[in-house]
């Protein structure tokens, strides 16, 4: 499993070359000191940055200026000429410049499009494998296809990852027409891809795929050939045992990562492990759901159990731990282990008091799917462990599936780093710079924006109810809409865009609903939003990727007005729905209305934010102090969690390198 030429061709069903990274484990320290060498050559590199970006466009414009000149004919004699000397040199800094310059040519060729120079210079970086941190709507869609093209073109397969199948399908859909003028192999994965299907994908020279697909790919790829991969001694004997029923790897490695929205990915999806598990038994599982929730129904709130942390967890009480002995003294097995009983009611009890349908799940065709907090999405792969899932299914009476049993376990900070280069862009990166930079080695590089922004913040207003925040909401949206803009709403919850869009509804103000129940409809939804007098009510789903294209009089009556509803636990996410606004220098405005009641002050002190909330008068910089605390303080605990995984990851790493075993 060692690094080998990116030139390599890959032959099945003989497996001669799987470009990965060698995982290194590094201590702590390791990766201390690496930052701090890091941040003492910043200045220098920060310094050279700018004069080494110049010159490279200045070179590119030359190039250019050739390739202009050339008819279509000519042009595509060069692109041939072209990738034979880009393969010879793989990605020198000569080669990465006639690379860059050329696919700028296909892209104005194809789709029009003249790339900008700060494109040019995003996509320069990344080749260079660097996280690029360009601003929201500065054009990343096309930066990554220049780099991805570039590497292409060098004989490097490329992987574009995503934050969903969406996104992948249409960026694969929207920039074909430039890959396929250069010659290059484009395919992207689905979640209904077959596994065959994946497998001639994956040998495209480039591949469009969620994180999620791409992740799990590798996995199971994983699980096949065991911990050293394809190429190790394992796979080997199995190839001489099997050659008939062999099938080679569905991956072919991993040498080349674009991640598009990459503080999502290495940040926000990286606090949940990617777990692969086989089903237990459906029948014996509804057993125990059910002795479970009939015993936590028996306990009684405040003697048997109490709520705390706002009425976020609970703890048993020692007169419960007795009912619940009482109670379970008829039943075998778990029931008569005291610290897997009184486990298994507590997990009922929360079930019951804490988990609500449109909160943390929703009930779909009789399935109970987890909404992601972040993102709004519905999760329809995951499911909770520990017998959570079963005992919500069982609450909400539908069928009760099978627990999932652990087979192979990876976190996304050990997949990512061993990709042989590893890239990515986002418009959020700066809170977590020194994190990428510890856990993936990457390097930030700040791509100043093309145009100055026109999106205006409006003075943000903290109600004391939901009540209030909502009517508010509402009279701001009629006020927007009367004026011929379009306005869109972000909510945190799937409840709160239902909520909103009843109080819409009753205000008799039209208005489409993206959320996790309307996924299906998104490219309509989308499509529409940037009409004037259009609403859009989403979720996180419409926080990320998504362009709202605006109509000629929507621009000149001031673009689209964001409404932020509520604050989620990272100032990223809620930077990423503002910037659906002002997009390419538009003008738009971004309006925050909260309230005391909202969800994120929840992690503060429940005392605290009460205390304030009662008195009489509380400034606004006061109420804005309290979110700002809540949010800093989430991102920690998120942060804190994510630390803790990969410190689990690294000790169950050296565990099974001694007992050998899965991923
Ligand atoms: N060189 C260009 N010339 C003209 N239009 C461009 C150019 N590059 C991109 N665009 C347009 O700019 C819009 C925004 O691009 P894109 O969605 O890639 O932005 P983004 O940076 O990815 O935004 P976000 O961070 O929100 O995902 C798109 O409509 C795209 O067609």
């Amino acid at each position: 499993m060692s690094q080998t030429s990116l030139l390599a061709g890959f032959a099945p069903p003989q497996v001669r070359f799987y470009p990965e990274r060698v995982d290194q484990e590094r201590s702590r320290i390791d990766e201390i000191g690496e930052g701090a060498l890091s941040a003492l050559t910043r200045p220098m590199r920060d310094a050279v940055y700018p004069f080494r970006a110049r010159f490279d466009l200045a070179r590119i414009s030359r190039i250019s200026r050739r390739l202009k000149a050339m008819s279509d004919a000519d042009f595509d004699a060069e692109i041939a000429r072209s990738r034979v000397r880009l393969r010879r040199d793989v990605l020198s800094d000569r080669s990465r410049r006639h690379g860059v310059a050329l696919v700028c040519e296909t892209i104005f060729r194809t789709l029009g499009l003249r790339p900008h120079n700060v494109q040019i210079r995003g996509a320069l970086a990344m080749l260079r494998g660097a996280l690029i941190e360009m601003d929201t709507g500065e054009g990343k869609t096309i930066t990554a296809a220049l780099s991805a093209a570039t590497a292409a073109l060098a004989g490097i397969p490329t992987h574009v990852i995503t934050v969903n199948n969406y996104l992948a399908e249409r960026d694969a859909e929207n920039l074909g027409p430039i890959y396929e003028r250069l010659g290059l192999r484009l395919g992207v994965i689905l979640e209904d891809s077959s596994p065959d299907d994946r497998r001639s994908t994956y040998r495209c020279d480039i591949v469009y795929a969620s994180n999620t697909e791409i992740a799990f790919d590798y996995l199971r790829d994983r699980i096949d050939f065991g911990r050293e991969g394809p190429l190790g001694t394992r796979a080997k004997l199995r190839r001489i045992a099997e050659p008939e029923t062999t099938k080679p790897p569905v991956m072919r490695g991993l040498p080349f990562a674009i991640v598009d929205e990459a503080d999502s990915v290495f940040v926000d999806e990286a606090r949940t492990p990617l777990i692969i598990s086989r089903r237990s038994d459906p029948e014996a599982e509804a057993v125990w759901t059910g002795i479970a929730l009939d015993i936590a129904r028996a306990l009684r709130r405040d003697k048997d159990f109490i709520l705390i942390g706002d009425e976020k967890r609970l703890r048993l009480t020692d007169t419960g731990r007795q009912t619940i002995a009482d109670l379970a003294r008829e039943h075998t097995g778990i029931w008569e282990s005291p610290i897997r009983r009184e486990e298994v009611v507590s997990q009922a009890l929360s079930v019951l008091y804490i988990f609500k349908n449109g909160e943390q799940y929703l009930v779909n065709d009789g399935k109970v799917q987890i909404v992601d907090e972040y993102t709004g999405r519905l999760q329809p792969d995951r499911s909770w462990s520990d017998g959570l899932h079963q005992l919500v299914e069982a609450s909400e009476g539908v069928e009760i599936t099978g627990q999932n049993l652990v087979i192979a376990r990876m976190t996304y900070q050990r997949f990512f780093r061993r990709y042989v280069r590893l890239s990515g862009m986002t418009g959020t990166a700066k809170e977590v710079k020194r994190e990428l930079l510890t856990v993936f080695r990457l390097n930030t590089v700040r791509i100043p924006p093309r145009v100055r922004s026109r999106l205006r913040f409006r003075l943000p207003r903290v109600f004391r109810t939901k009540t209030q925040k909502w009517a508010h909401v509402v009279r701001e949206v009629s006020r927007e809409v009367s004026l011929g803009r379009p306005v869109l709403i972000g909510t945190r919850s799937v409840a709160a865009s239902r909520e909103v869009s009843e109080m819409l509804t009753e205000a008799k103000l039209e208005h489409d609903v993206l959320n996790a129940e309307t996924v299906e409809e998104s490219s309509r939804i989308i499509a529409a939003a940037g009409q004037g007098g259009r609403i859009t009510v989403a979720t996180n789903m419409a926080g990320r990727g998504v362009d709202i294209s605006l109509e000629e009089d929507v621009v000149k009556a001031g673009g689209l007005h964001v409404v932020l509803t509520e604050r989620h636990d990272a100032g990223r996410i809620d930077r990423q729905l503002a910037g659906r606004a002002g997009r390419r220098g538009e003008p738009g405005s971004v309006s925050t209305i909260l309230s005391l009641e909202d969800a994120l002050l929840d992690v503060i002190s429940a005392t605290a934010s009460k205390l304030i909330s009662q008195l009489p008068v509380v400034s606004l910089a006061v109420r804005l102090r309290l979110f700002d605390r809540a949010q800093k303080r989430a991102e920690k605990m998120h942060a804190r969690a994510r630390q803790d995984l990969v410190r689990q990851d690294r000790r169950l790493n050296q565990l099974l390198s001694f007992v050998g075993g899965m991923e």
